[in-house]
Formats: structure tokens, C-alpha cells, sequence
């Protein structure tokens, strides 16, 4: 096996580390024994990929084995009786789920949701030209971010925090907390009598309601589509080749729930990266504001058609990604048989963490990788190589919402970056207050803890009118859109 601690975990280096978040654990590991490392978690064998090339040549090159997902018992299992795509085990459940995910959210698919990115972003930015404050920030980039999500799976939008379908999916959301179950840490238990197992009661209880109201989404999306009024989605493509997709009705209600539990907290966290990566480079952010200026101009917002045109933006988005990734360790994948990897013998069953962290900081791949520069990915960020899409995993489980997220990624940072300048916080002696670079929560997706800062205007009056102006035509354009 790859190198690692001996089977009891020690401490490394005379301190605990099992107080830390696993990618900082893991880390110390590699930086102990080499870029692949091996270690157990109970009994389960841990591989921990450390290099790009490594999680390339096993993840991707052999994903007939690398696919899988380690058993999860509590969110796989129990409260989702192994209908959540994202921890589904390799097989045909989850090749069926991902043919609905392709479907709804390929590069041709995705690019059928631009026009409704572009309206929800014309209302952010004139959202954040009112708010004041970062938790009214926090908050209406919430709602453009779920406002996406949801017509990708259903076709429909929501105009405030407070829709029911928005409290309804974020109570689903924490009632997942890992941790939360004693039967995670001791799978013995699944072992008792079916009546004594005390444990199933809540998460049962917890899948039968969120059964009853992923059946209620999808099904009125049906409603719709027999109305002939559905807009094209996730859930049209699925529901009309339902059979060839081979999922059945709760299967596919539960796989259109995907994008909401995925792609939501990942897409502000980045956000969140962004705004703390623009505090700490001033510098970079105006770099940036003035390649727009030059190509986009004032009297008008970027559209997606400037993408080709506005090369360091698309390098600083990717820089964000690179700079402070907010998955990690990625989500784990598992092996499903035996393998050899450059003469270390990999046993069936181990978990795999490519460690997206440490591959980040590479610095011979990113020379000064703690530093943000853009320009590093200036020659290549058109091209999607492992190097520009490492962050969004690997191989078969790759993120299959990529291209959702980076295009609500450019329209969203191009334009807050046309209309504000992103500024620290004064404290009470008049100075910026500039938060951590490093202060972020743990889990396996990760973000910025919160943090205060400031959206100025640009330009005065001028940018406000055109804001204003914009944000008329998508009110307007929004009504077509169902609630
Ligand atoms: C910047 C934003 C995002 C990042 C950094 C991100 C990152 C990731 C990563 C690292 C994985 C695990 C890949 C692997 O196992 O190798 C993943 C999986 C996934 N992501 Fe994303 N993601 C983002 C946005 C989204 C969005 C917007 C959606 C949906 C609209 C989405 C849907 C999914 C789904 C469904 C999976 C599970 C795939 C599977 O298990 O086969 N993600 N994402």
C-alpha cells in the first residue's frame, strides 16, 4: 500500500491532529510520507491522492473501478434509502441518475439557462445596490444562487428567501448534518434486531416526508408539461424518457432534488472566495474592472458573449477556485477492485480522497500558490484540462453541474465587478478591516466564515441608472417564469 501512519493513528509531529479539518490532516501526512498516502479509518483503507496526475491516472484513466462511493449509512442509506445520486455506490441506479443529470445540465443544456442567469444577475446586482450590509449581500446572493438551481431541475424561479420550496429543501439540507447519528460511528448497530434499532425512527420519518414532497415538485412539473406550458429543465428531460432513463417516479423526484443540495452552498461559497480574495488584492480586482471597462465599456452591463473577449476574467474565476477550494478533499469515490499504482497495492473498498487542497498548492504546478494571480491561468483558461477543472473532482463523478456553475460564476462576478468596487469595512478607528484568509468553516464543503465588507458604486450616477434600467427589463422578464 501507499506509504501513511502506522494503523493506529498517531499524532504527527508530537501534536493532535484529529482535531483538524481533513485536508489540513491530510496534508501533514503528505507532507510526512509523499503525495500518496495510505491510512485507515476504522477499518476502511484511506488513499489519499495528493497530485493531479495521480487522481488523473487512477479517478479518470481507470474510473471503471475508481467510480464508487464509500457506504454512507445515515444520508445514503437511511434517510435516502440510496436514492441520493451523489452517494450512490457505481452501478446502474447510479449511471441512470447521471444520464438524468447529463441531460439537464450538459454544455448544450446549460447553455439554455444563460438568458434566466443573466435575469436573475440583473437582479442581484440591483439587490445589492440597495443592500447595505453583508448579511443582505449573504442573503440576495443566496436567492440568485437557489433561484438557478430551481429552474434547472424544475423550470420555475423564486422571488424571496421565503418561498415554502426554499425552507422546505433547506430543512432537508441540515437534517443531512454528518455526525448527527450515533449509527454512523458504529455500523454494529444496524446489526440489532430491526425493532431495537432506535436510530431509524427519525431518518425514516425525515424520507418519508421528503419523498412526499419531491414527489410534489416533480409532479408539478408533469402538471405543467400536460398543460403544455413546462419550460425545458432537468425534470422535463427526465420525466418525458422516463423509461429509457430507467428511473422510477421517487427515484427521478429524489434525482431532481440534486442540483438544489449541490449546487447551492458550492456556488456561494465561491462567491464568498471571490469577495474575500478581491479584499485581500485590490490591485487584482481593478486589473480586472478595467479589462471590462475597456472591452464592455460603461454603458452597458457584461453579457455572456464577452466571455471570449475578457480572458483575466475568466483566469480570476479559476484562481478562485484554485486559491481556496471549497471541497477540499472532494467528495471521497471508493475502489471497487484490487489495483496497482506505480507498485503500491491499492485493496478493493478503500475510500479515495484526491486532496484538491494540497494539489492547489503545488508549487510547482502554481509557483507562489498561496498568492492569488490571475494571470497563471492566462494562457489557459480556455482549455479544460485537469489544471482548470481539478476543483470540481474527477473522472465519471466529475461535477456534473460545471457548467451551471461557471456560467452563473461569470455572469454574477463580471458584473458585480462592472458595477462596484469591493471594499473592507472601516473599524472604529478608522481602519480596514481585512478578514482572514484562512478563517473557514469545516465539513467536506467548505467556506469563508462570515465576514463583513463593503459594494461601492462605481462611477456614480450613471452605473446606477443603467442598474435600474436593467433591473426594469428582467423584472419584467421574470413574470414569464412560473413560482
Ligand atoms: C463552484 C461550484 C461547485 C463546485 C466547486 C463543485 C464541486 C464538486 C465536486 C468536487 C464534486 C465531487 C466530484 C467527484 O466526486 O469527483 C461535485 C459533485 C457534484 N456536484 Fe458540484 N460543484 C459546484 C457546483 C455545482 C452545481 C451548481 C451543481 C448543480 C446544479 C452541482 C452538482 C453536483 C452533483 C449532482 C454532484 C455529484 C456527482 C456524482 O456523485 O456523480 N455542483 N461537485
Amino acid at each position: 500500500m501507499p506509504p501513511g501512519p502506522p494503523r493506529q493513528f498517531k499524532p504527527v509531529r508530537g501534536r493532535s491532529s484529529a482535531s483538524l479539518p481533513l485536508w489540513k490532516r491530510f496534508a501533514l501526512l503528505q507532507k510526512e510520507y509523499g503525495s500518496v498516502v495510505s491510512l485507515f479509518q476504522g477499518n476502511t483503507p484511506v488513499i489519499v491522492l495528493g497530485t493531479i496526475k495521480a487522481a488523473t491516472d487512477l479517478l479518470e484513466k481507470k474510473g471503471g473501478i475508481y467510480s464508487s462511493r464509500p457506504r454512507s449509512i445515515m444520508v445514503g442509506e437511511l434517510l435516502s434509502d440510496g436514492m441520493r445520486g451523489v452517494m450512490m455506490p457505481y452501478g446502474t441506479r447510479w449511471r441512470n441518475w447521471r444520464s438524468v443529470m447529463h441531460a439537464g445540465m450538459s454544455v448544450e443544456a446549460s447553455n439554455a439557462y444563460k438568458s434566466f442567469q443573466s435575469m436573475e444577475s440583473k437582479i442581484l446586482i440591483h439587490d445589492l445596490l440597495l443592500a447595505s450590509n453583508s448579511r443582505q449581500y449573504s442573503a440576495f446572493l443566496r436567492r440568485f444562487a437557489i433561484s438557478v438551481v430551481l429552474r434547472v431541475s424544475y423550470g420555475r424561479r423564486i422571488q424571496s428567501l421565503n418561498d415554502p420550496i426554499v425552507v422546505a429543501n433547506t430543512k432537508i439540507e441540515e437534517c443531512k448534518t454528518p455526525g448527527k447519528y450515533i449509527v454512523e460511528s458504529w455500523p454494529i448497530l444496524l446489526k440489532l434486531p430491526r425493532f431495537l434499532q432506535w436510530f431509524r425512527r427519525e431518518p425514516e420519518e425525515q424520507l418519508a416526508h421528503d419523498t412526499e414532497l419531491y414527489l410534489s415538485f416533480a409532479n408539478e412539473v408533469r402538471r405543467q408539461m400536460s398543460l403544455g406550458i413546462a419550460l425545458p429543465s432537468t425534470g422535463t428531460r427526465a420525466l418525458e424518457k422516463q423509461e429509457d432513463f430507467g428511473l422510477n417516479d421517487v427515484e427521478t423526484a429524489f434525482a431532481l432534488s440534486s442540483p438544489f443540495s449541490a449546487g447551492v452552498g458550492t456556488t456561494l461559497s465561491t462567491l464568498d472566495v471571490f469577495f474575500l480574495a478581491m479584499l485581500h488584492y485590490p490591485d487584482t480586482m481593478k486589473k480586472a474592472q478595467s479589462e471590462i471597462d475597456i472591452v464592455v465599456g460603461r454603458s452597458r452591463l457584461p453579457e455572456f458573449d464577452d466571455v471570449e473577449s475578457l480572458p483575466y476574467i475568466r483566469a480570476l474565476i479559476l484562481e478562485t477556485m484554485r486559491w481556496r477550494p471549497i471541497v477540499p478533499v472532494c467528495v471521497p469515490h471508493s475502489v471497487i477492485s484490487d489495483d496497482t499504482y506505480e507498485g503500491m497495492h491499492i485493496p478493493r473498498g478503500s475510500s479515495v480522497y484526491p486532496n484538491i487542497s494540497y494539489m492547489s498548492k503545488n508549487e510547482e504546478m502554481f509557483p507562489s500558490a498561496d498568492d492569488f494571480k490571475p494571470e497563471r491561468y492566462l494562457k489557459s483558461a480556455n482549455l479544460p484540462t485537469p489544471h482548470t477543472t481539478f476543483f470540481f473532482g474527477f473522472g465519471r463523478r466529475i461535477c456534473p453541474g460545471i457548467h451551471i456553475a461557471n456560467n452563473s460564476l461569470y455572469i454574477v462576478i463580471s458584473r458585480i465587478l462592472w458595477a462596484f468596487n469591493i471594499v473592507p469595512n472601516l473599524d472604529e478607528h478608522g481602519k480596514a478591516v481585512i478578514p482572514s484568509k484562512d478563517d473557514f468553516t469545516t465539513g467536506l464543503s467548505i467556506r469563508p466564515k462570515p465576514f463583513t465588507y463593503h459594494l461601492e458604486t462605481r462611477n456614480g450616477k450613471d452605473t446606477v441608472t443603467l442598474i435600474e434600467e436593467e433591473w426594469k427589463t428582467a423584472e419584467q422578464e421574470a413574470t414569464a417564469y412560473p413560482q
